[in-house]
């Protein structure tokens, strides 16, 4: 079980251009994260490099277990995190139902918390949609709803609340906070503050 992350010395680049060197960050059960720091400073890159999608130019990103044993850390992704971004990876023209059931037999989750994630983010009168016809907040529930349905560690969230509105934003900060209280832990880009407890790490501008 995937109980810590410890990033170390990390440096990144994106094409030419060097986004931040150093960089060093320790998550623990039960953390969240802000990241935060002007249009273009690493924010999404730096989560992306967690989740394994982007090569570090040095440094390390390590997963830990609950006894402090250092994880394989493609086994520790593959089963331990989320990454929820921006674009939210839907097939225009497969139903949300379709999306919905296709991802979460992908991440393993249950019947049962399936049927949860469905109730908690009232996906029912949109699972029959085409997700091209779904608006830029019902999408992120639809993302929001792969978490529930699907428990994993570290949640990698990039801008979460942006699209939703007062009473959705109130749900995701519920999730947060469960999440936070069972163990989990959340690194987050955002332009505005978490809806939860949350050390700060800032970026910067543009380098
Ligand atoms: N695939 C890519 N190839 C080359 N450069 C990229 C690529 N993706 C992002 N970049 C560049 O990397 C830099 C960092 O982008 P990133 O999306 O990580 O920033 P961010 O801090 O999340 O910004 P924002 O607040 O606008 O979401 C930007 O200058 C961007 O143009």
């Amino acid at each position: 079980m995937l109980k810590t992350v410890d990033i170390e010395g990390l440096s990144l680049s994106r094409g030419e251009r060097n986004l931040f060197r150093g960089l060093s960050l320790r998550l623990s059960a039960g953390e969240a994260v802000a990241l935060t720091g002007a249009n273009g400073a690493g924010k999404t890159s730096l989560l992306r490099a967690v989740a394994g999608f982007i090569r570090p130019d040095a440094g390390t990103i390590t997963f830990g277990g609950a006894d402090g044993e250092a994880l394989d850390a493609e086994a520790a992704r593959q089963g331990g995190v989320h990454l929820l971004g921006h674009l939210e990876g839907l097939k225009p023209t497969r139903t949300a139902r379709q999306e919905f059931d296709f991802q979460t037999a992908w991440l393993g989750g249950s019947d049962a918390a399936r049927e949860a994630a469905t109730a908690r983010l009232s996906l029912t009168p949109l699972l029959d949609l085409e997700t091209r016809k779904l608006s830029a907040g019902q999408k992120r529930r639809l993302s929001l709803a792969r978490l529930v349905a699907a428990p994993r560690a570290l949640w990698l969230l990039d801008e979460p609340l942006a699209p939703l509105d007062e009473r959705w934003r109130a749900v995701a900060a519920e999730l947060m906070a469960a999440h936070l209280a069972s163990g989990g832990m959340i690194l987050a880009a955002v332009h505005d503050p978490l809806p939860v407890p949350a050390r700060n790490l800032d970026l910067g501008g543009l380098a």
